[in-house]
């Protein structure tokens, strides 16, 4: 079995035209494995979501290939008209707002997505108890979004990520909304998720301090990605 679970050849990513071109990726190469939580840092407006984006099936690069596992999913152009099959079936998203719905409970929240995918109601329930009992929130179930701390509610978005059992899991600045300590509670449950769950973390930050919990840093210089490890 492979360890990649991220893999991406020669990407060009560029926005407009004529006075509006604006050049964000060029060549980026690198791979991401499973098991690992990469960082994914540079200055605003340097292309980090645009390239989360592409890792997602969301928005088309202009050429270059991807890798998602072993399927090669991007080769100049989506290799499939399903981009929405592959995101539900291998990716998980984080952002920096938890987007729970706030009529729902919790419970429901973790439900809703995997019964849109055809998960029986049961199945559904199970998987989101497991959840919010390995994210130490199993009594919350019955909760509403406004009765959880901005921390819960964030774990609760990290469980509804993974309720579909991805194998990559996109967060776009997820402590953001967060102050030190909850952002490095939930920095360190997605090192955990990583390693325990076998699955490929890239999580967009801003802070330095969360990089030490970190297995790789993806840098955006000059529209070039550059890989570093991390030296604790
Ligand atoms: N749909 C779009 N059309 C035109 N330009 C875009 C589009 N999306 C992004 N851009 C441009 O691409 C560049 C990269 O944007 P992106 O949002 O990926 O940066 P970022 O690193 O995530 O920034 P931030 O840290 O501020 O969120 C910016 O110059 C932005 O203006």
């Amino acid at each position: 079995m492979t360890k990649q679970a991220i893999r991406v050849e020669k990407l060009n990513k560029h926005f407009g035209k004529g006075d509006t071109f604006v050049d964000v990726i060029h060549d980026a190469s690198f791979v991401v494995n499973k098991g690992e939580l990469v960082a994914l840092v540079a200055p605003s407006g340097a292309g980090k979501t645009t390239l989360l984006m592409m890792l997602g099936c969301v928005d088309e690069p202009n050429s270059g290939q991807i890798w998602l596992g072993d399927e090669k999913v991007y080769d100049d152009k989506w290799l499939t008209k399903e981009t929405r099959k592959i995101r539900r079936e291998k990716i998980g998203f984080i952002f920096q707002a938890h987007y729970l719905i706030p009529f729902l409970n919790i419970i429901d929240n973790l439900t809703l997505l995997p019964q849109a995918n055809g998960t029986s109601d049961e199945d559904a329930k199970k998987k989101a108890r497991e959840l919010l009992k390995y994210f130490d929130i199993a009594d919350k179930e019955k909760s509403m979004p406004t009765q959880l701390s901005g921390g819960q509610n964030q774990r609760v978005a990290i469980a509804r990520a993974l309720a579909n059992n991805p194998q990559i899991i996109l967060a776009d600045e997820p402590t953001a909304a967060l102050d030190t300590e909850r952002s490095i509670d939930v920095v360190k449950m997605l090192k955990k998720i990583a390693l325990e769950q076998d699955v490929a973390i890239v999580m967009v930050t801003h802070d330095e301090r969360m990089l030490q919990y970190c297995d790789k840093v993806l840098k955006i210089e000059n529209r070039a990605v550059v890989v570093e490890k991390v030296i604790v």
